[in-house]
């Protein structure tokens, strides 16, 4: 990983930093002076140059790449290079000089040589590069190649911890034992543990030290809510794969002791132990995997049964008979329903596993999942009927455990009361029962089940810093522009309730030279699982989503969730939202709200009982040129799709006049056929005037209407520095800077250093988002008012009456 950690990663010496900073701007150490004014004028030797005045190949980028080792755990052992920020990470902006100068921290001379050659000379020297890219991509292989040996060999950190880092590439930690000691109350088998190590977790989160115990000693069926990213998955999957374990140990045992047993052979057919049901296919997938990961070099074999994949596959899949099916209600009833064996001889079925429990009872899954479960084998636990309408105390009871899981299952009616009162007893007044209630018993939840609640109020991430901005409808795009721009740091998932919508933005946020993936339930699943590939292999990655993304999505080092539009439910908001602040790590949430979504939004706060929210903080002074820009890249983006839609339409008549047979005659008259030729020209002339104007403008680092252009400012300067910035630019003006200091060292502020979150924490102001109490404050000022225009009035009255009697009394 080469990403600069968030703040509270960094080592003492980066908190140091962080004085200077104040949360803007990264300086390295050397760049540190005492006065960040002298800095910026380039100490004693100052100077400013403007924009068109860098050359390039002159300047290099500080900037610096943390590696860490353990870096989750917050280890200290952690690398600095003063190289630049790798470019191949950074977001492609259409703009080659936007995006050295964004990725950077400062721009000095004394820039590092490496990032100097790589980006030296400037486009026209392709050939040359391709070469001397080729020389080096060589020289960078064999160096890589040396370096992936010797971090294969473990390397012990200064805790004890050892990195590992497979054939993959993939890091994996080793915990020493005493780091792990907080698990050791969960009594998990030495190989959980050993995973465990592995894995890095030191400790457990707190809905795995509540369900572990219940779910996998007192063999409980467990009911569990915590927030968004607080390890869900490994609270139901380490009691599974703990009881797969025992029992085989168990089996093992009784071989050694039984000598009848010595000789044969035990569990040959093994049959499905556990079933898993998620709501997405990413999802089933991610669980599937985390499993797995969990589960390596136990033996325990753990498939993925979805949609959007070859069927005939999966079937062989199953034929290999896994111990452990994650699947989606869809796919998994399809091959139910057509009898496959391995998923209908469920007699020896252990854990009914609802993941996402609340999204199963909405539309779409409610009744396959249904059907799922009519075929799970009764359990006298459940006091489920027979056919007759009898109850079967007699059948034979079967230790099947159920784990139904959610951030938001306390979101739904009355459940946390429900849930007070305990499930037996609400499940006598049948009457109110909920659907997840429902699901849960006729899947044969026991009365005794273990309700573990860890949600608060708000049902919030805890780190997860929420925030709005408020704008017209047509403005949104701009707002967007203007984050990803100017706050252009960390990965991003901007979510759109509508498929037009995300294809809109994606389609505008391309032409004006960031690159996104998409992933919407449209797509076929190979681009879906390419989009969340692409959106992961890249620190500064953008990915554009409907809400089949809102849940359950473990992407590390998510740190912006734009909700682009509004939700339909506060449920999913919290999903949405949740895909960030994961793991006890920071991210912020921005909604975009216009005055349609007003409404809307206020019953959200409502519901998450929000009393006042930040607004985002917006620097204006970019918007003359966002909206510049955005208005040229929506004229290009009507000229493109006009012209798709001419060919698609072409298209469809020649592929049905084929299809029936007809001869299509295109051919106007001599008058008509010059017309649309002309016209044709005209838009293509016109489409790339608009292009150049556009490129243009993307050349140039986007900047503040207010800073003098002389300088590279961007949203990366605090208040402070923006004003002595001003002050230099007068100086400089005044030519009180040496004008024949030409080899002076000058400092260029890059424009993609202030996260959004980074952003909201220094500047983001709290404003009320209870309706009711605004209405509240609104009824007072209008009483205030009203009342001082009566005093006035009053005033007014006695002066006139005061000056009459006056009058009278001369
Ligand atoms: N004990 C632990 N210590 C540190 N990290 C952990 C621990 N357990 C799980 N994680 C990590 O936390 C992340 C979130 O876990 P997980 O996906 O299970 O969350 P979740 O609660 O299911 O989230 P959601 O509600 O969004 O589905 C994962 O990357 C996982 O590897």
């Amino acid at each position: 990983m080469s990403s600069p950690l968030p703040p509270e990663k960094s080592n003492s010496k980066k908190k140091s930093r962080k004085k200077h900073t104040k949360g803007s701007l990264q300086w390295t150490d050397s760049l540190l002076s005492e006065d960040p004014f002298s800095l910026l004028s380039g100490g004693d030797q100052g100077g400013f140059l403007s924009l068109e005045e860098i050359d390039e190949s002159e300047f290099g980028l500080i900037g610096e790449v943390v590696e860490a080792v353990g870096e989750e755990k917050g280890n200290k052992k952690k690398k600095k290079k003063a190289s630049s920020v790798s470019n191949s990470n950074k977001r492609k902006r259409g703009d080659e000089l936007s995006s050295e100068l964004g990725s950077g921290t400062v721009v000095t001379e004394e820039g590092d040589k490496e990032e100097k050659k790589r980006k030296g000379n400037n486009r026209n020297n392709d050939v040359k590069d391709g070469v001397q890219g080729k020389e080096e991509a060589g020289r960078k292989n064999k160096k890589n190649k040396k370096e992936k040996k010797k971090k294969t060999n473990q390397k012990e950190g200064t805790s004890g911890e050892i990195a590992k880092v497979d054939e993959k590439g993939a890091k994996s930690f080793l915990l020493g034992e005493d780091e792990v000691y907080e698990w050791n109350a969960l009594r998990l088998h030495p190989s959980l543990m050993n995973s465990i190590r592995r894995l890095g977790f030191r400790e457990p989160t707190p809905i795995q030290r509540a369900c572990i115990p219940a779910a996998a000693h007192q063999g409980k069926d467990v009911i569990g809510a915590a927030e968004t990213g607080s390890g869900k998955t490994l609270a139901f999957g380490l009691p599974i794969l703990q009881r797969l374990l025992e029992e085989r140990e168990k089996a093992a045992r009784l071989k050694l002791e039984d000598e009848n047993l010595a000789d044969k052979k035990i569990d040959t057919e093994s049959p499905l132990r556990a079933l898993i049901v998620a709501p997405t296919r990413e999802l089933a997938l991610q669980v599937c995997d985390h499993l797995k990961q969990a589960g390596k070099s136990l033996d325990i074999y753990v498939v993925p049964i979805v949609g959007g994949m070859s069927l005939e596959k999966q079937e062989r899949l199953l034929k290999r008979r896994p111990h452990i099916v994650v699947g989606t209600p869809g796919r998994l009833w399809e091959l139910m329903s057509s009898g496959h064996q391995h998923l209908v001889e469920l007699n020896s079925l252990s854990f009914f596993v609802l993941d996402e429990a609340d999204r199963m009872i909405e539309g779409g899954h409610f009744h396959e999942l249904q059907s799922i479960i009519d075929m799970l084998p009764v359990t006298s636990g459940s006091g489920t009927e027979s056919s007759d309408g009898q109850t079967e105390p007699s059948m034979q009871r079967k230790k099947r455990q159920t784990f139904v899981f959610s951030a938001t299952i306390a979101l739904s009616d009355n459940f946390r009361k429900k849930l007070k009162r305990g499930l037996s007893s609400s499940r006598s007044a049948s009457g109110g029962l909920s659907s997840i209630e429902t699901l849960s018993e006729r899947a044969g939840m026991r009365p005794d089940a273990a309700i573990i609640d860890l949600t608060n109020a708000s049902i919030m991430a805890n780190k997860l810093e929420e925030s709005f901005i408020e704008c017209g409808e047509e403005e949104k795009d701009a707002y967007l522009y203007y984050i990803l721009s100017v706050h252009g740091q960390g990965r991003t998932m901007i979510f759109c309730t509508s498929i037009a919508a995300l294809r809109h933005t994606s389609a505008i946020l391309r032409i004006l030279g960031i690159n996104s993936w998409t992933l919407h339930a449209q797509m076929q699943q190979r681009a879906r699982l390419k989009a969340m590939d692409r959106f992961r292999g890249n620190e500064n990655s953008v990915l554009i989503a409907t809400d089949v993304a809102a849940r359950g999505l473990d992407i590390p080092h998510v740190r912006t969730v734009i909700h682009y539009q509004l939700p339909h439910s506060a449920e999913v908001y919290i999903h949405r939202s949740g895909r960030t602040a994961r793991a006890s790590t920071d991210g912020c949430s921005i909604a975009v709200i216009s005055p349609k979504d007003k409404t809307k939004f206020y019953s959200l706060c409502k519901s998450l009982s929000k009393e006042s929210l930040k607004q985002f903080p917006v620097d204006n002074a970019y918007m003359p040129e966002v909206m510049k820009r955005l208005s040229l890249a929506r004229q290009i983006d009507r000229f493109t799709r006009k012209s798709s839609q001419e060919n698609a339409k072409k298209n469809w008549f020649e592929k049905n006049a084929e299809a029936l047979g007809v001869d299509l005659d295109f051919s106007d008259s001599e008058e008509e056929g010059t017309k649309s030729m002309k016209e044709k020209k005209s838009s293509s002339a016109q489409l790339n005037k608009l292009q150049q104007e556009l490129d243009a403008h993307l050349k140039r680092p986007l900047q503040p209407r207010t800073l003098s252009h002389r300088y590279l400012a961007g949203a990366g300067v605090s208040p402070v520095l923006q004003q002595q910035l001003e002050e230099l630019s007068k100086r400089n003006a005044k030519g009180d800077i040496a004008e024949n200091n030409k080899k002076s060292r000058f400092v260029v502020i890059g424009q993609d250093l202030v996260e959004p979150l980074h952003a909201l924490r220094s500047s983001g102001q709290e404003v009320c988002v209870n309706l009711e109490k605004k209405k509240e404050v609104q009824k007072r000022a209008d009483i205030w008012k009203r009342k001082k225009q009566d005093e006035k009035k009053r005033a007014h009255e006695q002066k006139r009456k005061a000056r009459k009697r006056a009058k009278e009394g001369m």
